[in-house]
């Protein structure tokens, strides 16, 4: 029931599988960061409407999780299938909403695509096992335990804005196949790309009320959502800040956190630095730098620091800069307060030192590809997660000092090392306090296969497809005592 006045769609929330408006008669205009002009309007649900909500799931999820894993499986296959048929009006709705541009946009769609029928596959494979007792000392053969992984009820699944179609479907596919319902909360900037997501996975024919979607500001309803009691397990990507408090409200239940990164990439001085520049390059600057995993410090020795600069200098001014819909690399910021951000980082950078390489013209909320050399310890931009098209390099004498300034900073998502010795990648890898380590590439969340994880205050918990399944589970033993 999308309702188009003046040429602005009105979306529906999606309660328990019927589509429908908010009785708070409220709705939050959706502004594309490009296009600069409303293109949706979403509803502003309410606390007594996130109640049923939680209540019909509550109630869905127990036949749901009688299925067997093949039925849940072919549910989401069709999803799947589905999305399939709508991907170029996702990709559009992608990049209107959230100003990505066309091309990653259509790339985050068919990732998502393969993401949901990989979790069918994955959840197909996985079983449980089972123990005998007398490997303790004094238990007895006789004692079978059955161990199994059993669903924990009702999962919330919080997105953000920057995937809002693969970061969505990441926690929902793994949730429903362990068995769960879900109560999904997109992001506000993110929220009709997670509607156009939902409305294919309606088409499925999912049971009703097993899935609802609730739109509406994470400062007005997310505490709610949080600290509900229906609520059995939370699995959030976001910010640091909202990844806290989140774990602040939240009352004795699982959590998975997906949260901000400052990764760096150590550049050794026998690196190659032909790799070297087009991945610190694509690992910056793609998506104007708003991914969790991009490249957010350089840490180069000195002996090779003019070279690189220089390469990277050129790299950089050869960045496509403009709109999503040309496929630009540099497209504007979510939103002018980002944009604000950032400048304020460059700002306090230069006026304390930094060397300016290239960049640093703002439109509105479009800004130049900054290049920021000779950045100290004592600058904001050597700390601070920007989200956006800067890129600072501080130079150092050691591979140990760069490690230790690694280690310095309060994230710990990803890292790189570029060096073609692999003695010395490894004992980098082993001494960056980080969830993962690239040798020679780009800090990257996936192939989604892999674990995928953040330690410090870049989360808790482990994402990809079989380590979420297992999270949004839990064992179950069945000791069955045996006639001895
Ligand atoms: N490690 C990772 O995998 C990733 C980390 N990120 C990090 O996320 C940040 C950017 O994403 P952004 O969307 O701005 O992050 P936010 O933390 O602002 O928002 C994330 C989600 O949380 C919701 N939210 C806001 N307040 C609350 C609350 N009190 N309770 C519950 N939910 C709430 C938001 O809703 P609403 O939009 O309505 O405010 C949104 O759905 C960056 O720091 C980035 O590094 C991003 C992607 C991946
Ligand atoms: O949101 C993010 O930035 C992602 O989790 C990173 O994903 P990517 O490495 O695939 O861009």
């Amino acid at each position: 029931m999308d309702i188009v006045k003046n040429d602005v769609t009105t979306y529906p929330a999606y309660f328990a599988g019927d589509w429908q408006a908010s009785e708070s008669n409220k709705t939050i205009a959706i502004q594309s960061p490009w296009r600069h002009e409303t293109i949706g309007r979403v509803q502003a649900v309410t606390q007594s409407e996130v109640d049923q909500v939680i209540d019909a799931a509550k109630k869905a999820q127990k036949p749901w999780a009688k299925l067997s894993l093949g039925e849940r499986g072919a549910y989401l296959n069709k999803w799947a299938d589905e999305l399939d048929k709508q991907k170029d009006d996702l990709a559009t709705a992608v990049m209107d909403e959230v100003g990505k541009n066309y091309k990653a946009a259509k790339g985050e769609v068919v990732r998502t695509i393969n993401l949901i029928r990989y979790t069918v596959q994955e959840a197909l494979h996985m079983h449980g096992e089972s123990v005998r007792g007398d490997g303790f000392p004094g238990g007895s053969k006789e004692k079978l335990g059955i161990i199994e992984r059993v669903p924990l009820g009702v999962v919330l699944a919080i997105s953000p804005f920057n995937y809002p179609v693969n970061l969505s479907a990441s926690k929902i596919a793994p949730a429903l196949m362990a068995g769960n319902a879900v109560i999904f909360k997109p992001a506000t900037q993110g929220s009709i790309s997670g509607i156009k997501m939902i409305q294919a996975l309606d088409k499925a024919g999912l049971p009703k009320g097993l899935l609802s979607l609730v739109t509406g500001h994470g400062s007005e309803i997310g505490d709610y959502l949080t600290e509900h009691p229906g609520i059995n397990m939370i699995s959030f990507t976001g910010s640091t800040r909202t990844g806290k408090r989140l774990s602040q409200k939240s009352i004795m239940i699982p959590l998975v956190l997906e949260l901000g990164g400052k990764d760096p990439a150590i550049v050794c001085s026998d690196a190659d630095l032909d790799v070297t520049v087009k991945n610190i390059i694509s690992g910056a600057f793609s998506y104007s730098g708003q991914r969790c995993t991009a490249v957010k410090r350089v840490l180069v020795d000195d002996k090779i620091a003019d070279q690189l600069v220089a390469k990277l200098k050129t790299a950089v001014e050869n960045l496509s800069v403009g709109s999503p819909a040309d496929n630009s690399t540099i497209v504007p910021l979510i939103d002018n307060k980002a944009a604000d951000f950032v400048s304020g980082l460059i700002d306090d950078a230069l006026g304390k030192g930094a060397t300016l390489v290239t960049g640093n013209h703002r439109e509105g909320n479009l800004l130049t590809p900054t290049l920021l050399d000779n950045v100290t310890q004592d600058m904001d931009v050597a700390w601070i997660e920007p989200f956006g098209p800067v890129l600072p390099i501080i130079r150092v004498h050691s591979l140990d000092e760069a490690i230790k300034i690694a280690n310095k900073s309060s994230f710990g998502l990803q890292a790189s090392v570029f060096t073609q010795d692999i003695d010395k990648a490894l004992e980098a890898a082993g001494a960056i306090e980080v969830g993962t380590v690239q040798v020679n590439g780009r800090p990257s969340r996936g192939p989604d296969n892999f674990p995928f994880l953040g330690v410090k205050a870049s989360g808790m918990g482990t994402q990809g497809v079989h380590n979420s399944i297992l999270s949004m589970s839990r064992e179950k033993l069945t000791v069955v005592n045996l006639r001895p």
